[in-house]
């Protein structure tokens, strides 16, 4: 049975009645959960940390379609991209709290009058499953190069492309490919889907612009439903280097169920012995936060991870929508003990943040802070990527109206008394269908360093600039119905410039964080950003009719040739583009790079028994989407556990 939400409940079984456990695991996303139940299923006692709680009964966690992050399953975070006030300025999603306590989102040209700036809203998942509980679910393998790549710089050889394969036909439960297909798996618990080609015959607009996308690579516009079935995920050595129409897998089942990491948990805890003891021995506890590892100093040796505090309590963590002023744990910190190791999963921010307040980190930050240093660690905190993203958009002929599904009702989001969702519950309905954003176009612009497509677009009728609160009141006009965006992802940005430092030495406080963006590699990221709006500029004006041509809107150029727009654009890119796929705050690396704040086992170097496993070890971003990769190191790293236990 799912878990409840009750405050702070052990919602385990098999620990050891006091708080020692074999391991202890914190944070329950992609990056814990798979290895919290290998190890469970192992046979040794585990302890999952997580600090929010189950949401499994809210129908919106589960129908694909409507997960969106929600005040419930969120932490919400506000960061810069640029340490400088005035070109954080520029950015027209900055979010403000105004005088009255409601939210505003603009840039600085045009904010209230007593409205104080918080940042650029950046959610994270923070509920049993973390962020996979609330992402779009797209699921796109990292390149080759992605996985060598850490094996060149480790100079371990179990880091490579083949092994990583491997590992995601293990996982992997395809649901849209003939079973046998080389390089996927159908028995794993990680469910892939992506459209059948039906969607894309109810929306004849998109396909308009399919047929553009596909006739600028030089390719055969009638081919453009079928090509956007195609698997992105193929095994063939020339995946990573060829530019294309496909469709986008995500995690979910053959109704659209959301596949997430809380699923593994509970199926996890569910598993019971013929005489209905839990067959395994992992213990959850959810409103957990923890705030500290604890270490064994012994003279001569290096610091042993031997545990963690944590406070338990809801909603205390400060970038919880739901936290208030005054709110407080439940009581004082607990302590959990760990014979064997510690391993932190608590996420891209979180990871660093308890790195930090445990006394790891770069020697004079935690100075500054009066933290009795555990052992210096400059890479902590630094060095942050993300998948800069921006949609190139453009307005069409005459709206984007799908064509109606007999038997369709009108569907509300989840709303209460949503037909579709009632309709979903018996495997039917739109909501059991492929939505739009099941469609990948893969770019190769004349920055591409090694030969690989360095864009991604996915295309949709709809201009996704970034997230900002849902309950903010916004400074920009609607968009008409005829707008359309070629939403790109950059692949293998340069910049890794961003950090995450401590505010404060209070756990329930949000860590500063600031990306940086194009700072370091910024010709090469930026050249290839508007090389990929030159080419969505292209594709919209050959869009033919009844949709096309299309006017290209945004970014805004009114230069009569491409080379004309190109230094503006880039500005644009630099003042409005967004991420959310932060990675690399804690990456892996070389023995002899003191940069690097994990070994090539997730190893934290300076310490013993402590790991971390999240999606912040990756030492650069994981291809296009983070979250499949995150995946794949948690249970690549669950062999490495395994293999010194
Ligand atoms: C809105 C959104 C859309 C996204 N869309 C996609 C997509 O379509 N495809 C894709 O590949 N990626 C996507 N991502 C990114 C992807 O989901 C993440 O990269 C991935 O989930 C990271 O996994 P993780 O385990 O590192 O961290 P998380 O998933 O963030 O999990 C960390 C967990 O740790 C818990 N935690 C944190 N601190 C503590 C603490 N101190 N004590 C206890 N528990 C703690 C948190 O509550 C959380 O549950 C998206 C992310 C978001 C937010």
């Amino acid at each position: 049975a799912p878990a409840t939400n009750d405050t702070s409940q052990d919602l385990g079984s098999g620990g050891s009645g006091a708080d020692v456990y074999d391991y202890i695991v914190v944070g329950s996303g992609p990056g814990g959960s798979p290895l919290a139940t290998n190890l469970a299923k192992a046979g040794y006692s585990v302890l999952l940390l997580e600090a929010g709680d189950d949401q499994s009964s809210d129908i919106s966690t589960q129908i694909l379609q409507i997960g969106f992050p929600q005040p419930t399953n969120r932490w919400d975070f506000y960061v810069r991209h640029y340490a400088d006030d005035a070109m954080q300025c520029k950015n027209n999603h900055l979010t403000w709290k105004l005088t009255d306590g409601s939210f505003w989102v603009g840039n600085c040209s045009a904010a209230p009058a007593g409205a104080t700036l918080l940042g650029i809203y950046y959610p994270r998942g923070a509920t049993l499953g973390g962020s996979s509980v609330i992402n779009a679910g797209a699921t796109i393998l990292p390149s080759r190069s992605d996985w060598d790549y850490i094996g060149q710089i480790t100079g371990d050889p179990s880091w490579n492309a083949n092994t990583l394969r491997q590992i995601f036909i293990g996982i992997e439960n395809n649901h849209y490919l003939p079973p046998g297909t080389p390089g996927h798996g159908f028995s794993g618990y990680y469910d892939t889907i992506t459209n059948n080609g039906t969607i894309w015959e109810l929306n004849p607009g998109t396909v308009d612009v399919f047929k553009s996308m596909v006739s600028s690579i030089g390719g055969n516009p009638a081919d453009a439903i079928q090509l956007a079935t195609r698997d992105l995920n193929n095994a063939s050595p020339a995946r990573d280097f060829t530019q294309g129409l496909y469709g986008l897998p995500v995690h979910a089942n053959q109704i659209w169920r959301r596949f997430s990491a809380r699923d593994l948990v509970l199926s996890t805890l569910a598993a019971k012995k013929p005489n209905g003891n839990p067959k395994y021995p992992l213990t959850l506890k959810t409103h957990a936060l923890a705030t500290k590892v604890i270490f064994d100093k012994k003279p001569g040796r290096k610091p042993r991870a031997v545990g963690v505090e944590y406070l338990e309590g809801q909603s205390i963590y400060k970038a919880d929508p739901r936290w208030v002023p005054g709110t407080n744990a439940t009581g004082p910190p607990k302590r959990a003990t760990a014979r064997k190791e510690v391993i932190l999963s608590a996420g891209v921010f979180n990871t660093p943040q308890l790195l930090l307040l445990s006394g790891v980190g770069p020697q004079a930050d935690l100075a500054a802070l009066n933290i009795p240093l555990v052992a210096n660690s400059p890479g902590v905190g630094r060095h942050m990527t993300d998948n800069q993203e921006l949609p190139v958009v453009g307005l069409a002929q005459q709206p984007f109206v799908p064509l109606p599904v007999a038997g369709d009702p009108q569907c509300f989001f989840g709303a209460p008394g949503d037909p579709c969702v009632d309709l979903w519950l018996q495997g039917l309905g739109p909501y059991a269908r492929a939505s739009l954003n099941t469609n990948a176009f893969t770019y190769k612009t004349t920055f591409s360093t090694n030969g690989e497509v360095d864009i991604l677009f996915f295309a949709i009728p709809f201009a996704f600039r970034g997230y900002w609160r849902l309950d903010a009141v916004t400074n920009f006009p609607p968009d008409p119905p005829t707008t359309f965006g070629l939403s790109m992802v950059k692949i293998h940005p340069n910049n890794r410039a961003g950090t995450v430092k401590l505010r404060s030495t209070d756990p329930t406080d949000t860590p500063l964080i600031n990306f940086n963006v194009f700072t370091e590699g910024a010709a090469n990221d930026l050249g290839a950003m508007a090389d990929a709006i030159a080419w969505g500029r292209r594709v919209y004006r050959n869009v033919s009719a009844p949709t096309g041509p299309m006017v290209p809107t945004e970014p805004p150029c009114n230069a009569a040739t491409a080379a004309g727009c190109v230094a503006s654009d880039k500005q644009f890119v630099k003042d409005q583009s967004f991420g959310h796929h932060a990675t690399g705050t804690c990456a892996i690396g070389g023995l002899l790079d003191n940069q690097a704040v994990l070994d090539s086992k997730f190893r934290v170097k300076g310490v013993t028994g402590l790991r971390v496993v999240d999606g912040s070890a990756f030492p650069r971003a994981p291809g296009a989407f983070p979250v499949v990769g995150t995946y794949l190191l948690s249970e690549k790293a669950s062999l490495d556990v395994l293999s010194d236990a």
